[in-house]
């Protein structure tokens, strides 16, 4: 199942650089190995603005809310989640 997913990140201005610094770096590794595990197969970001839109291949939407939680900037951010379906006029034998 593909969800598409728009996270926006609010870091507190007055957070500790050290505990930002060590957030985002573990931030980075996670989703890096979810990458490399196909669970998270685009992860963009959106110009402009401390946010990113991604595509997750995932199971369920229990295991979505699982691998999303579980993100160290959780506690930091906003996530839409939009389902995704296959179009009726997808052509599915194009070269691309
Ligand atoms: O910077 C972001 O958009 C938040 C984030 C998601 C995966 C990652 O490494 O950073």
């Amino acid at each position: 199942m593909l969800f598409h997913v728009r996270m926006d990140v609010h870091l507190p201005h007055d957070l500790d650089p050290d505990v930002r610094a060590d957030t985002v770096a573990r931030e980075k590794a996670y989703s890096q190995r979810l990458q490399r595990a196909g669970k998270w197969p685009h992860l963009w970001r959106i110009a402009g603005e401390y946010s990113n839109i991604s595509v997750f291949d995932v199971d369920s939407a229990d295991e979505l809310h699982d691998l999303l939680s579980a993100l160290p900037l959780f506690p930091h951010m906003t996530i839409k989640v939009t389902p995704l379906a296959t179009h009726p006029s997808k052509v599915t034998d194009a070269l691309v």
